[in-house]
């Protein structure tokens, strides 16, 4: 389980640029859990994400997984139980590795490691039949520099590598945004089978109204740091784009700015 209570995050505090990104947010996400946020721009969801990643330090506040207090862990610490995957597919890989030297290195930073020796032949088995599974022919292409395949493929191999240890929470800040609309519906496919098979507590921020309300079990949406709406269960499942547009203005007073978001449905 994993508790949020009462973060607070302001940047640059006491310049003229303060910014207070995050106002006591409460949380609590069920192991296997899989909720998705929205929100308009700036309204604090990859802060909200940079605070359990441990990215930085909130002011205020509780991180608890599992009963443990990880608010002052530092982020590498975390890293083992704690994936974030970003919305630039080149964010998660090294260009220069190939498929199997990236696979080995995640393996090694999942235990811990610094270094990453040669994979285990049953873990390399294990990875191309992971691979195979993404029917994009990359179980073949283990020694192929990582660099040289598409932005699909790559963030395809960035959730398997990054769910490869089974983290407890999976974070996804977007992370199909950057691609086209035919790979992006594979990838959230993909997603959506790691994260049941392997009963990963997961938030995942998108931009794609019908996605958040089709996708995991609950909606959280945010506004200027703070929670607005919390949806799940028969309210959720009744809930078209429209419905959610009204819900938000009733909460907030005002419609919601985030362009993206209201052109993508
Ligand atoms: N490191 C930082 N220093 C100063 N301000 C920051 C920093 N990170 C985020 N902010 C500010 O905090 C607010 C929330 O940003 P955040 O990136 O969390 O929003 P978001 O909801 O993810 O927005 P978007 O959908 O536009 O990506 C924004 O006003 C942003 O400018």
């Amino acid at each position: 389980m994993l508790t949020l209570k009462q973060l607070d995050k302001t940047f640059g505090a006491g310049t003229a640029s303060a910014h207070h990104a995050l106002c006591g947010i409460d949380l609590t996400l069920q192991d296997g859990e899989f909720v998705t946020v929205i929100g308009s721009n700036g309204a604090g969801k990859s802060t909200l994400f940079g605070a359990v990643s441990g990215s930085f330090f909130v002011d205020r506040g509780r991180i608890v997984l599992d009963g443990e207090d990880i608010t002052y862990l530092p982020e590498h610490k975390r890293a083992k139980r704690i994936a974030r995957i970003f919305q630039d597919p080149m964010r998660g890989t090294a260009p220069d590795l190939t498929l199997e030297e990236n696979v080995a290195l995640a393996y090694a930073r999942a235990g811990g490691h610094l270094f990453a020796p040669a994979l285990p032949r049953k873990k390399r088995a294990f990875f191309r039949e992971q691979l195979a599974r993404l029917d994009m022919g990359l179980e073949d292409r283990m020694k192929t520099r990582i660099g040289l395949l598409s932005g699909g493929q790559r963030q395809a191999v960035t959730l398997l590598m990054a769910t490869i240890n089974t983290p407890r929470v999976l974070l996804l800040d977007e992370h199909t945004a950057a691609l086209d609309p035919v790979v992006a519906e594979r990838v959230l496919h993909i997603t959506q089978d790691i994260v049941a098979e392997n009963h990963i507590t997961t938030m995942m921020v998108t931009h794609n109204i019908g996605a958040a309300l089709s996708l995991g079990t609950r909606t959280i949406m945010l506004e200027r740091g703070r929670i607005v709406l919390d949806l799940s269960g028969e309210t959720r499942d009744r809930l078209d784009v429209p419905g959610l547009l009204a819900l938000y203005r009733e909460a907030c007073g005002a419609e919601l700015d985030n362009d993206r978001m209201l052109l993508s449905h």
